[in-house]
């Protein structure tokens, strides 16, 4: 009996390892079966201009980056501003892009005093047109902690340094030197397309780019898709995979700015009350720093990326990867550990400014903060307000917004859709190393919100690639590009205007159109 009931405790091992061999093999299956479609695979080669860079052309593009990243265009608020910096910016592209300025086809036009609308006539009107956005102002920059001066775009280690080198003059003044190439050569697009440049992206865009888009919109203009900054190419950012991935972002964040401020009677420290209206802002803003926004991964396109990328993850991360169904608890845990991937996954709380106190001897009469809500994509600011408003649970504490947007619609993402199409090819032919091209979040806002009532296709990406030490620079300390990354960048940009001047998108699936 003994005997038999060893026999049978063997079986019942048998039988579950058995079970677990088919269920490890349904997964491997399952991971083969879902691996990323080749899409951007299914295109043909067309004659292009070659960019070939003479060592004239090399200094000049490098130089001219340069240039503008000396004048000092700093965004402080909507109300302040440089604005002689920013009258200099466009005399300088005007100096520095000759062709661009005095070709026929190309109508330029300054938008509320110091954006810039080209309007690039193509020689087929037939085509519907598409558009390039930029931005020339900058966050400012403090003038210790960095390398070298912040607006001296001094040159290290085979990197230009200083604040808009990456956010985002790289692609106002490399947009401007794809097309002054083009024109050099004497490239006429057949595609008519707009590049706009605004000149207050970092202090809401109310002045350039939306009122870009409100003259467009009144010119009946519809666009087939825009290209803006706000994604790129990560290097390094996802453990388990090797090579770099080029995300584009689909959608962007919502935000909400809101001003808390108390009110309290201002009187003598020697007979302080029992709270003062420092103590009770400290104290609210500190409950909305412990009790972060609700972990939404999953129920927004954060997931995408990874259903994207699951087959690039290493064994036997590719597993989880395509079985999230089962694994995404622990996965958006790993997210939540670093700040690049909780902006991913929750609405952002950041105590931006912090005001209070007029004397050490006199009790505050007030104390004032700024906090910056970016909102997730399955959210919308009546519901974070209502959250906040909950966490504070305190009336003293007053809420007022100073801006409040809700998350941007999703842009399409399919492989018959233009402007995607556009930039995988182009992502294909100046990237090869790039294994794979994901639809993302931008975690920052762009001037692209401005668009939506002229295109569903607003795709945000800079063609650069990224490793997780170039993140905290934007916006922080040393921020930088290389100049070989910038040179990339602008090749993209000119393959990107020719490969948009293509009128037929290929037969989807067809072996013939194979790269
Ligand atoms: C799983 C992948 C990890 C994702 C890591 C995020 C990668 C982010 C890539 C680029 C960040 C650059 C953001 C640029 C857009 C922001 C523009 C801006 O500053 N706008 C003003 C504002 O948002 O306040
Ligand atoms: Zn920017
Ligand atoms: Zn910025």
């Amino acid at each position: 009996m003994a005997k038999r009931r060893g026999w049978l405790r063997g079986e019942a091992w048998a039988v579950c390892l058995g079970l677990c061999g088919v269920a490890l093999a349904l997964l491997l299956v399952r991971a083969y079966v879902l691996r990323s479609p080749p899409g951007p695979r299914l295109w043909w080669r067309r004659v292009a201009l070659g960019f070939e860079l003479s060592a004239r052309d090399r200094q000049e593009l490098k130089e001219a980056l340069r240039g503008a990243i000396k004048i000092q265009t700093v965004s402080f608020s909507p109300e302040d501003q440089n604005t002689t910096a920013l009258a200099e910016f466009g005399n300088y592209i005007k100096k520095v892009f000759p062709a661009v300025f005095s070709t026929k086809f190309i109508q330029h036009e300054i938008i509320g005093g110091y954006s810039h609308l080209f309007t690039v006539q193509g020689s087929d009107p037939q085509l519907m047109p598409y558009m390039l956005l930029a931005h020339m102002d900058v966050v400012p920059a403090s003038q210790e902690g960095w390398h070298v001066p912040p607006f001296s775009a001094k040159e290290l280690d085979g990197f230009i340094y200083g604040r808009g080198t990456v956010d985002n003059k790289n692609s106002a003044i490399g947009i401007l030197q794809a097309l002054e190439f083009l024109l050099r050569r004497h490239y006429r697009p057949r595609r008519s397309f707009y590049i706009g440049i605004g000149h207050d992206e970092e202090v809401s865009g109310h002045k350039g780019a939306m009122k870009i888009a409100a003259l467009l919109k009144t010119r009946g203009v519809k666009l087939s898709f825009l290209l803006d900054e706000g994604s790129v190419i990560l290097d390094g950012f996802l453990v388990g995979i090797k090579d770099p991935v080029a995300v584009i972002a689909i959608t962007e964040k919502g935000s909400i700015t809101a001003n808390f401020s108390v009110e309290k009677e201002q009187g003598h420290s020697s007979a302080p009350p029992k709270e003062t209206s420092i103590g009770i802002l400290a104290a609210a803003l500190s409950r909305l720093e412990q009790n972060p926004m609700p972990n939404l991964f999953g129920h927004g396109p954060e997931i995408l990326i990874l259903e994207h990328l699951a087959s690039e993850f290493r064994f036997p991360l590719n597993l989880v990867m395509t079985n999230l169904w089962l694994f995404s608890p622990i996965v958006s845990r790993i997210f939540e550990q670093k700040p690049s991937t909780n902006a991913l996954i929750r609405t952002t709380t950041a105590i931006t400014m912090f005001n209070a106190g007029i004397k050490s001897n006199v009790i505050p009469p007030s104390a004032k903060a700024t906090v910056n809500f970016r909102i997730h994509p399955s959210q919308k600011v009546e519901e974070v307000l209502e959250i906040v408003k909950n966490t504070i649970a305190d009336d003293r504490v007053k809420i007022h917004l100073q801006e409040a947007f809700d998350p941007l619609p999703i842009s399409p993402w399919d492989n018959d859709v233009f402007g995607v199409q556009i930039i995988q090819r182009t992502l294909l032919d100046v990237f090869p190393h790039v294994s794979n091209v994901a639809p993302g979040i931008c975690i920052g806002n762009t001037d692209s919100r401005h668009f939506t009532n002229l295109t569903d296709a607003i795709y945000r990406f800079n063609p650069l690639v990224f490793k997780p030490d170039d993140l905290p620079r934007v916006h922080g300390l040393n921020e930088r590009i290389s100049i070989e990354g910038y040179e990339k960048q602008v090749e993209f940009l000119y393959q990107l205007i020719q490969n948009s001047d293509i009128d037929k998108l290929p037969e989807p699936h067809a072996n013939s159109h194979e790269l």
